[in-house]
Protein backbone atom coordinates (compact mmCIF):
# COMPACT_ATOMS: atom_id res chain seq x y z
CA UNK A 1 0.00 0.00 0.00
CA UNK A 2 1.04 3.24 -0.38
CA UNK A 3 3.14 5.07 2.44
CA UNK A 4 1.03 7.19 5.05
CA UNK A 5 1.66 9.43 8.27
CA UNK A 6 -1.38 10.57 9.48
CA UNK A 7 -5.11 8.58 9.02
CA UNK A 8 -8.16 10.36 9.97
CA UNK A 9 -11.27 8.68 10.64
CA UNK A 10 -15.00 10.13 9.99
CA UNK A 11 -16.43 10.70 13.49
CA UNK A 12 -19.65 12.96 12.00
CA UNK A 13 -20.87 13.59 15.84
CA UNK A 14 -17.90 15.85 16.83
CA UNK A 15 -18.79 18.46 14.40
CA UNK A 16 -22.38 18.82 14.46
CA UNK A 17 -23.68 21.66 11.57
CA UNK A 18 -20.53 21.02 9.02
CA UNK A 19 -20.60 18.76 6.60
CA UNK A 20 -18.81 15.50 6.22
CA UNK A 21 -16.84 16.19 3.29
CA UNK A 22 -16.17 20.06 4.11
CA UNK A 23 -14.63 18.82 7.66
CA UNK A 24 -13.08 16.05 5.84
CA UNK A 25 -11.16 17.80 2.91
CA UNK A 26 -10.15 20.24 5.81
CA UNK A 27 -8.18 17.00 7.09
CA UNK A 28 -6.41 16.60 3.84
CA UNK A 29 -5.45 19.72 2.80
CA UNK A 30 -3.68 19.97 6.39
CA UNK A 31 -2.00 16.70 5.66
CA UNK A 32 -3.80 13.60 6.27
CA UNK A 33 -3.25 11.29 3.73
CA UNK A 34 -5.71 8.33 4.42
CA UNK A 35 -9.35 8.61 5.27
CA UNK A 36 -11.49 6.02 6.69
CA UNK A 37 -15.50 5.64 6.63
CA UNK A 38 -16.24 4.96 9.84
CA UNK A 39 -20.47 5.10 10.72
CA UNK A 40 -21.99 2.83 12.86
CA UNK A 41 -25.77 4.33 13.15
CA UNK A 42 -26.86 5.54 9.59
CA UNK A 43 -28.75 3.48 7.27
CA UNK A 44 -26.83 1.66 5.03
CA UNK A 45 -27.93 3.12 1.57
CA UNK A 46 -26.39 6.19 3.15
CA UNK A 47 -23.75 5.42 4.17
CA UNK A 48 -23.05 4.34 0.56
CA UNK A 49 -23.63 8.04 -0.62
CA UNK A 50 -21.39 9.09 2.05
CA UNK A 51 -18.78 6.76 0.68
CA UNK A 52 -18.83 7.76 -3.14
CA UNK A 53 -18.67 11.18 -2.00
CA UNK A 54 -15.31 10.22 0.07
CA UNK A 55 -14.39 8.41 -2.59
CA UNK A 56 -14.36 11.14 -4.95
CA UNK A 57 -13.10 13.59 -2.66
CA UNK A 58 -9.95 11.41 -1.91
CA UNK A 59 -9.15 10.97 -5.62
CA UNK A 60 -8.88 14.75 -6.07
CA UNK A 61 -6.19 14.70 -3.41
CA UNK A 62 -4.55 11.30 -4.31
CA UNK A 63 -5.18 10.22 -0.60
CA UNK A 64 -5.69 6.40 0.27
CA UNK A 65 -9.53 5.89 1.15
CA UNK A 66 -10.67 3.12 3.32
CA UNK A 67 -14.64 1.30 4.48
CA UNK A 68 -14.90 0.25 8.13
CA UNK A 69 -16.94 -2.74 8.50
CA UNK A 70 -18.80 -2.83 5.02
CA UNK A 71 -16.78 -4.92 2.18
CA UNK A 72 -19.75 -4.78 -0.14
CA UNK A 73 -19.73 -0.70 0.10
CA UNK A 74 -15.91 -0.75 -0.31
CA UNK A 75 -16.48 -2.79 -3.30
CA UNK A 76 -19.35 -0.87 -4.61
CA UNK A 77 -17.77 2.54 -4.53
CA UNK A 78 -14.21 1.25 -5.33
CA UNK A 79 -12.01 2.13 -1.89
CA UNK A 80 -8.74 1.77 -1.74
CA UNK A 81 -9.46 -1.05 1.56
CA UNK A 82 -11.17 -1.77 4.32
CA UNK A 83 -11.27 -2.20 7.80
CA UNK A 84 -11.76 -4.99 9.60
CA UNK A 85 -11.75 -5.57 13.66
CA UNK A 86 -11.35 -8.97 15.82
CA UNK A 87 -15.16 -9.73 15.59
CA UNK A 88 -15.76 -8.54 11.98
CA UNK A 89 -15.41 -11.06 8.96
CA UNK A 90 -11.75 -12.82 8.95
CA UNK A 91 -9.08 -11.49 7.09
CA UNK A 92 -8.54 -15.12 5.07
CA UNK A 93 -12.39 -14.98 3.45
CA UNK A 94 -12.40 -11.04 3.35
CA UNK A 95 -9.36 -11.24 1.25
CA UNK A 96 -11.34 -13.87 -0.95
CA UNK A 97 -13.52 -11.34 -1.42
CA UNK A 98 -11.05 -8.11 -2.29
CA UNK A 99 -8.58 -9.80 -3.52
CA UNK A 100 -5.62 -6.85 -4.25
CA UNK A 101 -7.44 -4.07 -1.99
CA UNK A 102 -5.94 -2.65 1.09
CA UNK A 103 -6.99 -4.68 4.46
CA UNK A 104 -6.72 -3.38 7.98
CA UNK A 105 -7.27 -5.23 11.13
CA UNK A 106 -7.06 -4.14 14.28
CA UNK A 107 -4.99 -5.28 17.29
CA UNK A 108 -5.02 -5.18 20.99
CA UNK A 109 -2.24 -7.24 21.81
CA UNK A 110 0.91 -8.52 19.89
CA UNK A 111 -0.63 -12.16 19.51
CA UNK A 112 -2.84 -10.64 17.52
CA UNK A 113 -1.21 -8.66 15.57
CA UNK A 114 1.84 -11.76 15.22
CA UNK A 115 -1.46 -13.50 13.48
CA UNK A 116 -2.93 -10.31 11.28
CA UNK A 117 0.70 -9.89 9.69
CA UNK A 118 1.13 -14.19 9.41
CA UNK A 119 -2.65 -13.66 7.54
CA UNK A 120 -1.38 -11.47 5.07
CA UNK A 121 -3.13 -8.36 6.88
CA UNK A 122 -1.75 -5.17 4.59
CA UNK A 123 -1.56 -2.63 8.42
CA UNK A 124 -2.55 -2.84 12.01
CA UNK A 125 -4.05 -0.80 13.83
CA UNK A 126 -2.53 -0.78 17.51
CA UNK A 127 -4.52 0.79 20.14
CA UNK A 128 -6.19 2.27 21.81
CA UNK A 129 -3.65 3.70 23.35
CA UNK A 130 -5.38 5.94 25.49
CA UNK A 131 -8.96 6.11 27.49
CA UNK A 132 -11.27 7.15 24.38
CA UNK A 133 -15.10 8.50 24.16
CA UNK A 134 -15.41 7.84 20.26
CA UNK A 135 -16.04 3.76 20.48
CA UNK A 136 -18.67 2.30 22.78
CA UNK A 137 -17.21 -1.32 22.69
CA UNK A 138 -13.13 -0.65 23.53
CA UNK A 139 -11.47 -2.60 25.23
CA UNK A 140 -9.20 -1.08 28.26
CA UNK A 141 -6.05 1.30 27.08
CA UNK A 142 -2.83 -1.14 26.06
CA UNK A 143 -0.68 2.12 26.52
CA UNK A 144 1.83 3.05 24.75
CA UNK A 145 4.11 -0.33 25.81
CA UNK A 146 2.14 -2.25 23.13
CA UNK A 147 3.43 0.10 20.40
CA UNK A 148 7.25 -0.64 21.58
CA UNK A 149 6.58 -4.14 21.45
CA UNK A 150 4.76 -3.88 17.67
CA UNK A 151 7.54 -1.51 16.78
CA UNK A 152 10.38 -4.27 17.49
CA UNK A 153 8.67 -7.25 16.18
CA UNK A 154 6.18 -6.51 13.57
CA UNK A 155 7.54 -5.93 10.00
CA UNK A 156 4.43 -4.88 8.09
CA UNK A 157 2.67 -1.33 8.98
CA UNK A 158 0.95 0.01 11.76
CA UNK A 159 -0.94 2.90 12.80
CA UNK A 160 -1.48 3.90 16.36
CA UNK A 161 -4.96 4.85 17.51
CA UNK A 162 -7.13 5.81 20.49
CA UNK A 163 -7.54 8.81 22.67
CA UNK A 164 -4.12 10.18 20.73
CA UNK A 165 -4.32 14.36 20.93
CA UNK A 166 -1.76 17.02 20.02
CA UNK A 167 -0.87 16.84 23.81
CA UNK A 168 0.01 13.58 24.20
CA UNK A 169 1.53 12.21 20.30
CA UNK A 170 4.91 12.96 21.31
CA UNK A 171 4.59 9.73 23.99
CA UNK A 172 3.18 7.86 21.29
CA UNK A 173 6.11 8.95 18.55
CA UNK A 174 8.52 8.52 21.28
CA UNK A 175 7.38 4.33 21.67
CA UNK A 176 8.35 4.01 18.05
CA UNK A 177 4.98 4.67 16.13
CA UNK A 178 5.51 6.45 12.97
CA UNK A 179 1.67 6.43 11.61
CA UNK A 180 -0.70 7.95 14.04
CA UNK A 181 -4.84 7.93 13.92
CA UNK A 182 -7.31 10.32 15.62
CA UNK A 183 -10.83 11.03 15.12
CA UNK A 184 -11.96 13.76 17.72
CA UNK A 185 -9.00 15.23 17.65
CA UNK A 186 -8.68 15.75 14.15
CA UNK A 187 -12.57 16.25 13.00
CA UNK A 188 -14.00 17.86 16.28
CA UNK A 189 -10.82 20.84 15.77
CA UNK A 190 -12.29 23.89 14.90
CA UNK A 191 -9.46 24.35 12.70
CA UNK A 192 -9.03 20.98 11.22
CA UNK A 193 -6.75 22.10 8.89
CA UNK A 194 -4.34 23.31 11.25
CA UNK A 195 -4.91 20.37 13.98
CA UNK A 196 -3.70 17.95 11.14
CA UNK A 197 -0.65 20.44 9.89
CA UNK A 198 0.44 20.18 13.81
CA UNK A 199 -0.39 16.28 13.70
CA UNK A 200 2.64 16.12 10.38
CA UNK A 201 5.10 18.27 12.13
CA UNK A 202 5.56 16.48 14.85
CA UNK A 203 5.23 13.21 13.13
CA UNK A 204 7.81 14.71 10.67
CA UNK A 205 9.69 15.37 13.68
CA UNK A 206 10.02 12.46 15.46
CA UNK A 207 10.85 10.87 11.89
CA UNK A 208 13.82 13.27 11.92
CA UNK A 209 14.70 12.56 15.22
CA UNK A 210 15.20 8.78 14.09
CA UNK A 211 17.39 9.07 11.54
C1 LIG B 1 -7.19 2.30 11.87
C2 LIG B 1 -8.23 1.65 12.71
N1 LIG B 1 -7.85 0.93 13.77
C3 LIG B 1 -8.79 0.34 14.55
C4 LIG B 1 -10.14 0.48 14.24
C5 LIG B 1 -11.21 -0.22 15.05
O1 LIG B 1 -11.85 -1.21 14.26
P1 LIG B 1 -12.89 -2.25 14.97
O2 LIG B 1 -12.14 -2.95 16.04
O3 LIG B 1 -13.53 -3.06 13.92
O4 LIG B 1 -13.95 -1.31 15.62
P2 LIG B 1 -14.97 -0.31 14.88
O5 LIG B 1 -14.18 0.82 14.32
O6 LIG B 1 -15.66 -1.08 13.80
O7 LIG B 1 -15.88 0.12 15.99
C6 LIG B 1 -10.48 1.25 13.13
N2 LIG B 1 -11.76 1.42 12.76
N3 LIG B 1 -9.52 1.82 12.37
C1 LIG C 1 -12.32 3.45 16.25
C2 LIG C 1 -11.34 3.13 17.31
N1 LIG C 1 -10.66 1.92 17.33
C3 LIG C 1 -9.83 1.84 18.36
C4 LIG C 1 -9.00 0.65 18.64
O1 LIG C 1 -8.24 0.68 19.61
O2 LIG C 1 -9.10 -0.31 17.87
S1 LIG C 1 -9.82 3.23 19.33
C5 LIG C 1 -10.97 3.98 18.33
C6 LIG C 1 -11.48 5.35 18.56
C7 LIG C 1 -10.45 6.42 18.23
O3 LIG C 1 -11.02 7.68 18.35
P1 LIG C 1 -10.32 8.91 19.08
O4 LIG C 1 -9.16 9.31 18.24
O5 LIG C 1 -11.38 9.97 19.10
O6 LIG C 1 -9.94 8.47 20.47
MG1 LIG D 1 -15.22 -2.99 12.83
Amino acid sequence: MKEFKLYAITGEQFHPGRGLVEVMEEALQGGCDIIQLRDKKSAKRDVLHKARALRELTLRYGATFIVNDHIDIALAVDADGIHLGQDDLPLAEARKIVGSKIIGISTHAIEEARQAERDGADYIGVGPIFPTQSKEDVVAPVTTEYVSQVAAEIRIPFVAIGGIKLHNVDQVLQAGASRICAISEIVGSSDVRGTSQSFVAKIDAAARSRA
